[in-house]
């Protein structure tokens, strides 16, 4: 088994657990970040996706699993915030992540560059690392696939302006990926419950990310309190 095969398999049919938490949020902390994944690998999880160099260091420091590696960074004039440009890239594969998230939208990134006309490069240049495709549409992810990225995530469904408004978690999506290509998809954006998670594993997916509804405390009693709002 070479390494790619060892990562996948490790988190085959496992639960990742996504701890993040950005400079605005309550929580933000590479400290308070390490906890929530030590909490997670405690309860089971067998994979983090986690952001930014510094919670990474921490993590590791406490963590023995897999780490999806991203790195939020806005930039004036582009709409692409998860690992947007080579720079992140570079940072994430210098601390040594298994898997880098990058965003894979057909949206133009702050170099004024599409996925398809960077990712050649970045696949050239980093021939062994794995990574992972945020995508939001079937097309995205097959456009991706075609570049040559190891696994599809269904992350930003949702969250592109042409995606708005869509219901999480988009299962016909990821159903189609498994379908359609021969790599891992793993199915991450807007996993609420145990039910939720189930179904995804029911379509087929490799593995699932579940983030907010497990280190968000601050929406997830946003979500308790609107069912005592409703009433
Ligand atoms: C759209 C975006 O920025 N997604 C981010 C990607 O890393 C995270 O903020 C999410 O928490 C993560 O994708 C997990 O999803 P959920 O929190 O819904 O379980």
């Amino acid at each position: 088994m070479n390494n790619k095969q060892r990562i996948f398999s490790r988190i085959h049919g496992q639960l990742i657990v996504s701890c993040q938490a950005l400079p605005e949020e309550p929580l933000h902390s590479p400290f308070i970040m390490s906890k929530m994944a030590y909490a997670a690998m405690l309860g089971g999880a067998k994979g983090i996706r986690a952001n930014s160099v510094e919670d990474i260091k921490e993590m590791k420091k406490v963590v023995e699993l897999p780490i999806i590696g991203i790195i939020k960074q806005v930039y004036e004039g582009s709409d692409v915030f998860i690992t947007p440009t080579n720079k992140e890239i570079e940072l994430l594969y210098v601390e040594g992540v298994d898997i880098i998230a990058l965003d894979a939208t057909k949206r133009i990134r702050p170099d004024g560059k599409t996925i398809s006309e960077v990712f050649p490069e970045i696949r050239e240049t980093y021939k062994e690392q794995i990574f992972m495709a945020d995508c939001s549409t079937y097309e995205e992810a097959k456009e991706a696939y075609e570049l040559g990225f190891d696994c599809l995530g269904t992350t930003l469904s949702g969250y592109t302006e042409y995606t708005m408004g869509q219901q999480l978690p988009n299962l016909a999506l990821m159903e189609k990926l498994v379908q359609d290509f021969p790599i891992p998809v793993i199915a991450e954006g807007g996993i609420w419950t145990p039910e939720q998670l189930k179904r995804v594993f029911e379509v087929g997916v490799h593995t699932a990310v579940v983030g907010t509804a497990i280190t968000r405390p601050m929406e997830i009693t946003k979500r308790f309190i609107s069912a005592i709002k409703d009433e």
